[in-house]
């Protein structure tokens, strides 16, 4: 049987007091593989202050704590590992200094970015914008193909991300995405991000199911 889908969640750009205790909150209501900390507009020491205080969140419930932008800091840090875009450096550089940890790239909606990153030894790929986000600028729109072709050619585990919700996640689960990330559908949910990750993992429970 093939790994099921996982949710995959990434901070929201800014934290708000108390965020501690909403991530804690989030990663007791559900199942999340993974949390990524994408603080694009920190300078480094406020990001340093973010790992030690968010990482042992995370790991004390076996949820892989990455690290956005920065491969260097990551493996510093102690961090599982680090997600790097295009721009983000050396790729080859990383997968060296990350050896034994996650390192995840960012695709977009390109197969040929998607197959160098799989060769380059890479641990997911990442695929979107799937939908329109107002958490990023995101110049590619990722079609669902995209994930049905990789799922079935290659074993390296994909990521769909960019305005993914509860309510539109299913045609990307059923597409073959081994994780699905978000920012918006569980730190802007209504009812708070514990509901977030309980309606995110509600529904890609329900499309696996029908996959
Ligand atoms: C899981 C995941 N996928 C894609 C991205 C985007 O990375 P990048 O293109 O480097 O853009 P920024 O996030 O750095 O603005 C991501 N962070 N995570
Ligand atoms: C970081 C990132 N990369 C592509 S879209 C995006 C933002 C995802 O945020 P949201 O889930 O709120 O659309
Ligand atoms: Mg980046």
């Amino acid at each position: 049987m093939e790994d099921p889908c996982r949710l995959y969640l990434v901070t929201p750009p800014v934290l708000p007091p108390g965020f501690a205790d909403h991530l804690a909150a989030a990663l007791d209501a559900g199942d999340v593989g993974c949390l990524q900390l994408r603080l694009k507009d920190a300078p480094r020491d406020a990001v340093q202050r973010a790992i030690e205080a968010l990482m042992p969140i995370a790991q004390a419930r076996d949820v892989a704590f990455l690290l956005n932008d920065d491969a260097a800091l990551a493996a510093e840090m102690g961090c599982d590992g680090a997600h790097l875009g295009q721009q983000d450096g050396d790729h080859a550089g990383a997968r060296r200094l990350l050896k034994g940890r996650i390192l995840g790239i960012t695709c977009h909606d390109n197969r040929h970015l998607a197959m160098q990153a799989g060769e380059l030894g890479a641990d997911y790929v990442a695929f979107g914008a799937f939908f329109p986000t107002t958490t990023k600028e995101a110049t590619h729109r990722a079609p669902v193909e995209l994930l049905e072709w990789w799922s079935e050619v290659f074993t390296v585990p994909s990521v769909a991300i960019g305005g993914i919700t509860a309510a539109n996640c299913g045609p990307l689960v059923r597409a073959g995405a081994d994780f699905i990330a978000v920012v918006g559908a569980v730190w802007n949910h209504p009812e708070g991000p514990a509901a977030g990750v309980r309606a995110m993992n509600a529904a890609i429970a329900e499309a696996a199911d029908g996959a």
